[in-house]
């Protein structure tokens, strides 16, 4: 048998990478996995970047999600930021290259977005403004490293992910990188099954998956679509005051959890012997069907504290009507570093005053 000396110290030394990736980085990678399943579920977008041939494994990652890897599913919204030289070329030549991926961030991203950021030695510039500036964007980073994890590593925060290959090869490095992106693909695929995604609607999942009762699943499913926003109330008959502020809501974050009052907390809260006329199961089926509500729970106590501080929202909502200071569960938001709204409604449209006219227009 022919052997060839510098293929096999060059192929000895990636299995060696490898094996020692597999036992640093299992738990990462599985954080990773989950994360950008959930991303992807909750509609965000993945944005990767890289230089040299770290660029090309941010477009083969991206060309991945956008058609498929190994099986049949939906395409997913995936942009590698090294791949247009009209945009490259301007941005490098009116600011900096340095600024080349952090404007394109700033064109592209969004609240729960994620961006990929392959840099073998965690130092490029250009690597390093793009990640603040999609911190900034409220997105999150997966940062795929090596060697001491450089300056990308200082600057992750607790929201952000590394997976660092322990070499000091960028050859070496950059092929356990590629090792990840089939691996994470091959999770994303097994996701986003056909099954899942019926062909009649490709896009938007059914919606009573999104009515999860036990907080303890939703939890789980929210947990990592941050920034999570929260609102709760009754909803009885739902009105257009109700879809616009629910539309502003979700748009403060990446994922809305609405939890509306148990029938019998609203027949405590006094409005009426008939209230609510719909009964909490059609409450939550007719609110799960909004575009702008990820998961709609209910609550039985009178408030819901319990359930605020169960899923630690960063951003609490109510409407107009409801001063920030008397907003249940704001301080427990505030001292996380959250932020309470009230958002001031743009219709003047009530339940209460639908049910009044319903009833004065009677035979
Ligand atoms: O592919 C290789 C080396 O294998 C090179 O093109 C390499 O990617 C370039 O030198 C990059 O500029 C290195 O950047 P980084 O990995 O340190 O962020
Ligand atoms: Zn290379």
């Amino acid at each position: 048998m022919i052997r060839n000396n510098a293929l096999d110290a060059a192929l000895r030394a990636s299995i060696h990478s490898k094996e020692r990736s597999a036992e640093m980085l299992a738990a990462p990678f599985a954080s990773a996995s989950t994360r950008l399943v959930a991303t992807l579920r909750a509609g965000g977008q993945v944005l990767s970047c890289g230089n040299g041939g770290s660029s090309g494994d941010a477009q083969h990652l991206a060309s991945e999600l956008v058609n498929r890897f190994e099986s049949n599913r939906m395409a997913l919204p995936a942009i590698a930021l090294s791949t247009d030289s009209s945009v490259l070329t301007a941005i490098a030549n009116d600011a900096s290259y340095a600024r080349v991926f952090a404007r394109q961030v700033e064109a592209l991203g969004k609240p729960g977005d994620c961006l990929v950021a392959f840099s073998t030695s965690g130092n490029s510039e250009n690597v390093v403004e793009a990640i603040r500036s999609a911190q900034v964007r409220g997105m999150w980073i997966l940062a795929m490293t090596g060697r001491d994890g450089g300056q990308i590593s200082g600057l992750l925060g607790s929201a952000d992910i590394e997976l660092r290959i322990p070499d000091s090869s960028t050859a070496r490095i950059q092929e356990v990188h590629l090792v990840l992106i089939h691996a994470l693909c091959a999770e994303v695929d097994a996701a986003f099954t056909e099954t899942d995604f019926p062909a009649t609607d490709q896009t938007t999942p059914s919606f009573s998956s999104k009515i999860l009762r036990d907080w303890d699943t939703l939890q789980q499913a929210c947990g990592y679509r941050r920034p999570l926003v929260f609102t709760n109330g009754v909803f009885d008959v739902l009105h257009r005051g109700h879809v616009q502020y629910l539309a502003e809501a979700r748009a403060e974050g990446a994922c809305l959890v609405l939890a509306v009052n148990s029938d019998a907390s609203v027949r405590r809260l006094g409005k009426g012997a008939d209230r609510p006329i719909n009964p909490e199961d059609d409450r939550m089926a007719v609110l799960a069907a909004l575009q702008s509500v990820d998961f709609v729970t209910v609550f039985d106590e009178d408030t819901p504290l319990p359930l605020i501080q169960k899923l630690q929202p960063d951003v609490l909502i109510k409407g107009g009507d409801w001063p920030v200071e008397r907003i249940v569960g704001a301080s427990a938001v505030q001292a996380r570093g959250g932020r309470v709204l009230s958002i001031p409604f743009r219709h003047q449209r009530s339940t209460s005053a639908l049910l009044e006219k319903i009833r004065g227009s009677r035979p």
